[in-house]
């Protein structure tokens, strides 16, 4: 089911002062900050060699990584996206397999114009899963 290792998803509280970070500090390339409304975040992509880094940051009055923010106001690591070829047959084989799939359960598009769903983090070893279908 799993492709490549599409990103890791940090959860901030100041998208300026992680970019800086990233692109100053650490001299990675960075994107221009990427509002998703539908979604609750902006976003900004540290790209690298391998993989991509994505930085959130809370957008709006209910965004679903506040309370995360409110448990950890430094930050940590929020999501890891993981491709997939098929998302819909992924879908169904993991609620086959009793796992919860988050929202509706309907695909959403992503920050890469892809559809996305996400898995219940207390299904996967405390880890919040995202799917994008590659
Ligand atoms: C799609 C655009 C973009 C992209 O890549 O293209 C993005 O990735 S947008 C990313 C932001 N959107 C989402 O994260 C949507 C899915 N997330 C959610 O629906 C919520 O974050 C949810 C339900 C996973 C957690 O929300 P909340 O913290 O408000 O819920 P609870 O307090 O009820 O948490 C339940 C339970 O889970 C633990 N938890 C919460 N978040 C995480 C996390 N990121 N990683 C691991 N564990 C998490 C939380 O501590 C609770 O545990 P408990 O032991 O019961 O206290
Ligand atoms: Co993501």
């Amino acid at each position: 089911m799993l492709g490549r290792l599409n990103h890791i998803a940090i959860a901030v509280s100041d998208l300026g002062a992680a970019t800086a970070l990233y692109r100053d500090t650490l001299g990675a390339e960075v994107s221009e900050p990427q509002p998703l409304p539908e979604h609750g975040v902006t976003v900004v992509f540290v790209v690298l060699p391998n993989t991509k880094v994505e930085l959130l940051e809370p957008l709006g009055e209910k965004s679903p990584i506040a309370a995360f923010l409110e448990r950890s106001p430094a930050g940590g690591i929020h999501h890891i996206c993981y491709e997939v070829s098929d998302i819909l047959a992924a879908r169904d084989r993991l609620k086959a397999e009793g796992k919860r799939v988050l929202g509706d359960g309907e695909p959403k598009i992503g920050a890469h114009g892809k559809p996305v769903l996400f898995l219940h983090p207390k299904d996967f070893n405390g880890t919040l899963v995202e799917i994008e279908e590659a």
